[in-house]
């Protein structure tokens, strides 16, 4: 008996935490006057320009040129294509990353806790990581190791660290916007709808780079703290 009342409790929290979350971020970034909201209906996606400095930036890129290693996915692919940047996790520990880190969660106003590690992302010409959600699909394999670690992914904070000469922007082609990568420049988007269900007009592409190179950082915020444990990677 009190097992299933204590499931079932789960799961009405669950969500009901992923609908809270949806409008407390909200809320936030429409009262912070240096968040912009992106002019689209079907998902929540702001800008802050000028979030980071160039010397940060400028850290953060030889970070994770020194760190690189072929990105990966939660599921295997059909498509050898599908993801073909370089990616490194970046310590939040350390003194040069924790400030931002911290900055990144307080702008949000998750608590940092709740944030995977940083992860920096490099596209060459030609790399790019095809359309794809970053909330977990819950019935995959993966989602039961998902689950336990902090649960779903609600929103994303992503900063573009240089301007790419040609090629490179985030394309969400359900939503409608394209955004293109200028230095120091935060996204924010909102993985679920308002009511806390997945939304998949959040489907969205690192589109190839054409010419230079491209240099991100992307956070990805679960619904409950997350647990750093191993996963099964491809
Ligand atoms: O490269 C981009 O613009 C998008 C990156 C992305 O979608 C991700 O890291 O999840
Ligand atoms: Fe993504």
């Amino acid at each position: 008996m009190l097992n299933i009342f204590a499931k079932k409790q789960n799961q009405t929290s669950g969500s009901l935490a992923r609908a809270r979350l949806s409008r407390q971020v909200a809320t936030r970034l429409e009262a912070n006057p240096a968040v912009r909201k992106a002019k689209v209906d079907a998902a929540q996606i702001y800008y802050y320009p000028g979030f980071l400095s160039d010397a940060e930036c400028d850290l953060l890129m030889r970070l994770i040129d020194a760190n690189r290693r072929p990105s990966t996915l939660l599921a295997p692919s059909q498509d050898p294509e599908f993801r073909t940047s370089e990616s490194c996790d970046l310590d939040r520990w350390s003194p040069q990353v924790q400030p931002i880190d911290e900055r990144m969660a307080n702008l949000i106003g998750v608590p940092p806790e709740h944030g995977e590690t940083m992860q920096g992302q490099r596209y060459a010409p030609g790399q790019q990581f095809r359309p794809h959600y970053d909330w977990f699909s819950e019935n995959q394999e993966y989602w039961a190791a998902m689950k336990a670690s902090g649960g779903q992914r609600t929103w994303t904070a992503m900063i573009y660290l240089n301007e790419v000469e040609e090629g490179g922007a985030t394309w969400f082609p359900q939503a409608g916007i394209r955004v293109a990568p200028k230095r120091g420049m935060l996204l924010a988007w909102n993985n679920m709808k308002p009511d806390g269900a997945p939304n998949p007009a959040t489907l969205h592409e690192g589109s190839p780079v054409v010419k230079g190179t491209k240099y991100i950082i992307t956070k990805w915020f679960r619904e409950f703290r997350w647990i750093h444990s191993p996963v099964q990677t491809y």
